[in-house]
């Protein structure tokens, strides 16, 4: 069960932004990407999901075309966290993580018990419980994003597209949420998370890719993938990669160069 990119290319109206890129995710595995601003992470996150048509190359599950799926199938196998953003209604957050559960009703069907259950779990998951009674348009913005975080796991899709999670979360939550990336791969989904701390790499992916201006990193383990020299590539900046031992295992920072 794999989520294969084959030679896509994206952008806009004729301007490509990302160029032929090809990876394969297998279920239970987490991809972290990276880059600059603008260097088109949220491009290819949209046009894998199909919210932009691609400039070339292909979107494969278990080897068939993604393209021509209709919204309901392409839903339950690919779920998705945007930037966060205002609301623009007032639903109580429960509701909002509820409405993750409408791919899998009928028609005319309405939540039940084990919908409600789900959506509570979900809420649970992202230490967000006591938000549920709030309407979504009067919380932070990392609260939201919490929400919508709710919302995608309720949703229980086998793969998980998360554009910068961790944005305006304090560190505590950037924790809780990297250990519940890493806790979803554990349970066999396959994620893609886009972030702008290298180090995040570190702490949940399997395998990182680097945008930078057009081109990219072949993808690979962030070991070897993050190496100070990618990350001048990728950042313009000088960094050394610091491996500390610790009785919690080896564990890897970035630091910035002097001067
Ligand atoms: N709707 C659009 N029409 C035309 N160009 C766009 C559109 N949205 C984004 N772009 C451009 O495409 C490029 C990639 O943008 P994108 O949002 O994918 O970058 P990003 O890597 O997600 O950036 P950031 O880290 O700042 O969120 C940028 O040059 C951006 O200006």
């Amino acid at each position: 069960m794999a989520l294969e990119v084959r030679g896509l290319s994206c952008g806009y109206r004729g301007r490509e932004v990302v160029r032929d890129v090809s990876l394969t995710l297998e279920e239970g595995r987490v991809l972290c990407l990276l880059g600059p601003n603008g260097a088109g992470k949220t491009t290819f996150f949209k046009t894998i999901l199909g919210l932009l048509p691609s400039l070339g190359g292909s979107i494969l599950l278990d080897g068939e075309d993604l393209l021509p799926w209709p919204a309901a199938r392409r839903a339950q196998a690919l779920g998705y966290v945007p930037q966060a953003r205002e609301p623009l209604f007032s639903f109580r957050a429960r509701d909002v993580v509820l409405m993750g559960r409408t791919c899998r009703l009928g028609l005319f069907a309405s939540p039940s018990g084990k919908d409600r259950r789900l959506a509570e779990e979900a809420l649970e998951a992202v230490g967000a419980r006591h938000l549920g009674e709030r309407p979504v348009t009067e919380l932070s913005g990392g609260e939201r994003q919490l929400v919508l975080l709710a919302r995608a796991l309720a949703q229980e899709p086998r793969f998980l597209v998360l554009d910068e999670p961790t944005t305006s979360l304090d560190f505590g939550k950037q924790l809780l949420v990297l250990r519940r990336i890493e806790q979803m791969g554990r349970r066999g989904m396959g994620v893609l998370v886009s972030t702008h701390f290298p180090e995040h790499a570190f702490l949940c992916a399997h395998q990182v890719l680097g945008f930078h201006g057009g081109g990219h990193l072949s993808p690979g383990p962030p070991e070897e993938v993050l190496t100070p020299r990618n990350l001048k590539t990728l950042y313009g900046v000088e960094v050394d990669i610091v491996r500390l031992g610790g009785k919690h295992g080896d564990r890897r920072v970035c630091v910035p160069r002097q001067g």
